[in-house]
């Protein structure tokens, strides 16, 4: 980061040009002059940097290849500046919404247009909360069905079993920069944010434990294709660019059907589009160690994905995450019905009514509309007694979920710091070509300064072959573990894992459309149906993170105000 000096286009940004090779400083200028005059927002995460337009994402959206430090500098952009500031104080978004904590007054303050309508809810993830708080504002009469004993669905933390108050998620943990709508509610909520530290990370691949070689020296792996072998990190634009400008504009309501390069990028997966730019199997196994195993991703939902959900701050809740769908249930009170499985959704012209079971039975609730909070994985188990359109049934029927675990391990000290490859540290400990994943490393997340956390994270087939040890899967990572990090012998004083696709309430991580699906799927899974409107991760183009539930939220609060003849709070809604 020696040059940061060459100066853009007035956009506000600089490039630090003295660790930018050639081509990447072209790919970098190209996407500077073409949305010139517009703010951007370049954002770096390990190797690699994701650029997109900060405003409506018309840009072309860039990977670029990175050396381990970022090389793209924040500049002083005013309209950096306003967001950030408004961030801090909550969000000019939320300050449109007029939402503080306590929803029960502005509720009040919102009605006036007669006998309020109810709104039943179904799901208390960020999804269902996020709509319920928001209606709630807005005067609606609320109820939310939640099968489980608790809020927050995937986001869930864990700290029983763990000593001196460790803390562990199961379910999401990282924040990013760019997740505006989680940090909205997180600085709304009175929450702070903890950052990861940031240190060296080792790699565990064809059977070897090793560091990052200096630059110069090759990598010490076998199968790599021409040009790959000396910096492996060179490749990032090559192989990564094309599938990002392919993309289209992802906000536009057509996406992807109506981009003839975005349908491209749908009809094969993310490891099938570095494939078909030249990649080789060892290349992908280095670029999943550090990223996971996205290779079966649809590629068009992974580029959107990555492309909207980097960021150069990293941290999760202080205290745990699951801090705020508490926050938010706390909020609405009783209007939450914990361990209410719904059952049956059937709707008329006038109403929604929906079945479902407690500890008391069997019940009934009839509304004016519903918010479909529910993965589509427990929604397949409801009765739809009056069938939606054949798109979002068969979505319903279709869509898959990718698997997901984590095995995590208090350990008495952070030992670690003393590997014998040199001191390791950051949130990606070692990338792994193994069941374990990516270990990584949460101890700066705890109040204790002196005990460490870390867990194996498993996507896709490494989760799968976790759950295949049945009652022995904590043995069999407690052995793996100790070839990628030695030193764990004796250490470990606590332990919590889960697999999530062995969850009935959520079948897996997130919503995993496949090949040649996402181009019907997307527009099927967010279309209103009559009274009841779609939220949740999945129909979001956040897929996989808590901002796309909570982007969903606001979402379907916008169509229910706009049904209603509210078109005026609905635009204040979705103003961001
Ligand atoms: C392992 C893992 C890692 C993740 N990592 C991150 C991360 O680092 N950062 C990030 O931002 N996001 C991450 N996520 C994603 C994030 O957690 C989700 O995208 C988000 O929480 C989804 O919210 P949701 O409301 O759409 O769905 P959910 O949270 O799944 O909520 C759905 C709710 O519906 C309830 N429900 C289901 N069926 C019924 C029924 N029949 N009746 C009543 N209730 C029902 C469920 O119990 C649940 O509470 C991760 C998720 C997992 C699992």
């Amino acid at each position: 980061m020696s040059n940061p000096a060459r100066d853009s286009t007035g956009c506000g940004y600089r490039v630090a040009a003295g660790s930018v090779p050639g081509r990447e400083s072209r790919s970098a200028d190209s996407v500077v002059l073409r949305t010139a005059g517009l703010p951007l927002r370049l954002y770096t995460v390990g190797p690699w940097a994701i650029s997109r337009c900060g405003r409506g994402c018309r840009g072309v959206t860039v990977a670029v290849m990175g050396t381990h430090d970022p090389y793209w500098t924040r500049g002083s952009d005013p309209m950096n500046r306003l967001d950030r500031r408004a961030l801090l104080k909550g969000s000019a978004a939320v300050g449109a919404l007029g939402l503080t904590h306590s929803v029960d007054g502005a509720a009040a303050s919102a009605s006036g247009r007669g006998a309020a309508k109810r709104v039943v809810v179904l799901g208390a993830g960020l999804a269902g909360l996020g709509a319920a708080y928001n209606l709630v504002r807005h005067g609606y009469d609320v109820i939310v069905l939640e099968a489980q004993g608790r809020p927050g669905g995937r986001v869930q933390t864990v700290r029983e079993g763990f000593r001196r108050g460790g803390h562990a998620e199961l379910g999401a943990i990282r924040i990013f920069e760019s997740h505006e709508y989680t940090l909205r509610y997180v600085r709304q909520f009175g929450l702070d944010l903890t950052p990861y530290d940031t240190g060296a990370r080792a790699f565990h691949l064809q059977g070897r434990r090793f560091l990052p070689p200096r630059p110069g020296e090759p990598w010490p792996l076998s199968g790599f294709a021409p040009g790959e072998q000396p910096d492996p990190a060179a490749r990032f634009g090559d192989y990564l660019n094309s599938g990002f400008a392919k993309l289209g504009d992802v906000f536009d309501p057509g996406w992807p059907a109506a981009f003839p390069s975005a349908l491209e990028l749908d009809a094969t997966t993310f490891a099938g589009h570095l494939r078909s730019q030249g990649a080789s199997a060892t290349w992908r196994e280095w670029f999943y160690a550090q990223e996971g195993r996205i290779g079966r991703v649809n590629a068009a939902a992974g580029f959107a994905s990555e492309s909207l959900t980097t960021g150069t701050f990293l941290g999760s809740i202080r205290g745990g995450n699951d801090r705020l769908p508490y926050a938010m249930a706390a909020a609405l009170g009783d209007r939450v019905r914990y361990r209410s499985e719904v059952l049956r959704i059937a709707q008329d012209r006038t109403g929604v009514t929906v079945g479902y079971r407690d500890r008391g039975g069997l019940h009934q609730i009839r509304a004016d509309r519903c918010v479909c909070a529910l993965p589509f994985a427990p929604l397949r188990r409801v009765n739809i007694a009056t069938p939606f359109s054949p798109d979002k049934m068969a979505a319903i029927h279709r869509l898959r979920y990718l698997a997901a675990a984590r095995c995590h391990f208090q350990t008495r000290n952070r030992f670690w710091e003393r590997d014998p490859l040199g001191p390791l540290g950051g949130l990606n400990l070692v990338g792994t070509d193994t069941m374990a994943g990516r270990v990584w490393n949460t101890s700066s997340q705890q109040t204790d300064p002196h005990l460490g956390m870390i867990h194996a994270y498993m996507l896709d087939t490494e989760a799968l072959e976790f759950a295949r040890h049945g009652h022995a899967r904590v043995t069999a990572m407690g052995n793996l573990l100790r070839q990628l990090l030695p030193g764990i012998r004796g250490q470990i004083v606590g332990i919590a894992h889960k697999a999530w696709q062995e969850d009935p309430w959520a079948g897996g991580v997130t919503a995993w459309a496949q090949p040649g699906e996402l181009r019907w799927m997307f527009p099927a899974m967010r279309q209103v149906e009559g009274r009841v409107h779609f939220a949740g991760e999945h129909t979001s183009l956040w897929m996989a993170w808590m901002n796309g539930a909570l982007e969903s939220a606001e979402r379907v609060v916008g169509e229910i105000l706009h049904a209603d003849g509210e078109p005026r709070r609905a635009a204040g809604l979705l103003t961001r």
